[in-house]
């Protein structure tokens, strides 16, 4: 086990005031964080600094060993997978499916001259058929539904392997099916022994998957409650946090919430 987040008095300013406030956070690598806030309360923000691209306006942030500021966060970069709507923005409606995720191997999207292996294209082929996109490979990116194109922002970010993987509302907007689909798929790919330390951001407690341990609770840009995740997302800290009176119970591996 080692540390792959540590952030320490984290403070992120932006137009003059902090969107993160001396936020400490640690990470080791045996655990998967959700993130839960109210609009606004910095999830995105916190994420940003996880994935090294965004740097603390004061405080220090360490991610997999590197400390921001001292390191060359392109190299770093290479060892952290994120999936975000923002990022799926730059890949190439025209794209297929296969070439947006072999180019994650090389941290671009849009492939243009790069020399690809085999090696590449297979592992490739394996990481679309563990996200149920095998039938997608020659298929352009821009004709695919909202949660194929989730599916693939996030077979994308796990294509190099990471050592961190960090999912930026991988379920929102989607329907029924494609939701419960994504998150089963997440939920196996938590689970599994040689899953990487991941960190996922969601507005809603029923779309936490399987394999999660530990969540962190912000609200106006600072930490909650932060821990195992049966002592975090509890009905007291969830109405405190959002200013709400809810219920939150756990029943067959989900978290559902109600108004009191
Ligand atoms: N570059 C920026 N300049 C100014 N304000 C910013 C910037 N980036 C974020 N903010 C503000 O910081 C706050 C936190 O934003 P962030 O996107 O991290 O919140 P969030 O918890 O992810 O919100 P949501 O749930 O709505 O996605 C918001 O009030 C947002 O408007």
């Amino acid at each position: 086990m080692s540390r792959v987040i540590d952030l320490n008095n984290v403070t992120v300013i932006r137009d003059g005031r902090p969107i993160l406030n001396n936020v400490d956070w640690q990470v080791e690598s045996d655990q998967r964080w959700v993130i839960v806030g109210p609009n606004g309360a910095g999830k995105t923000t916190l994420l940003r600094v996880a994935a090294a691209q965004i740097h603390p306006s004061s405080g220090s942030a360490t991610i997999l060993g590197q400390r921001l500021g001292e390191i060359n966060v392109f190299e770093l970069r290479t060892r952290i997978g994120f999936a975000s709507s923002a990022l799926a923005a730059h890949i190439p409606n025209s794209e297929t499916v296969l070439n947006a995720v072999m180019t994650a191997s090389y941290a671009v999207t849009g492939r243009w001259n790069e020399k690809y292996d085999d090696i590449d294209e297979r592992r490739a082929r394996r990481v679309l058929a563990e996200w149920h996109l095998e039938n997608y490979a020659d298929r352009a990116f821009g004709t695919l539904s909202d949660g194929e194109k989730k599916r693939t922002q996030i077979a994308r970010a796990v294509m190099p392997d990471p050592e961190l993987l960090l999912l930026d509302e991988p379920v929102a907007s989607l329907d029924l099916a494609a939701r419960e689909q994504t998150i089963s798929i997440i939920g196996a790919y938590a689970s599994a022994p040689a899953a990487p330390a991941m960190v996922m951001v969601t507005h809603h407690l029923e779309e936490i998957p399987a394999g999660f341990t530990h969540a962190l609770l912000i609200r106006d840009g600072q930490v909650f409650a932060a821990g195992e995740i049966h002592h975090t997302l509890t009905s007291d800290k969830i109405s405190e946090s959002f200013g709400f009176g809810l219920n939150v119970d756990f029943t067959e591996g989900r978290f559902r919430v109600r108004a009191r």
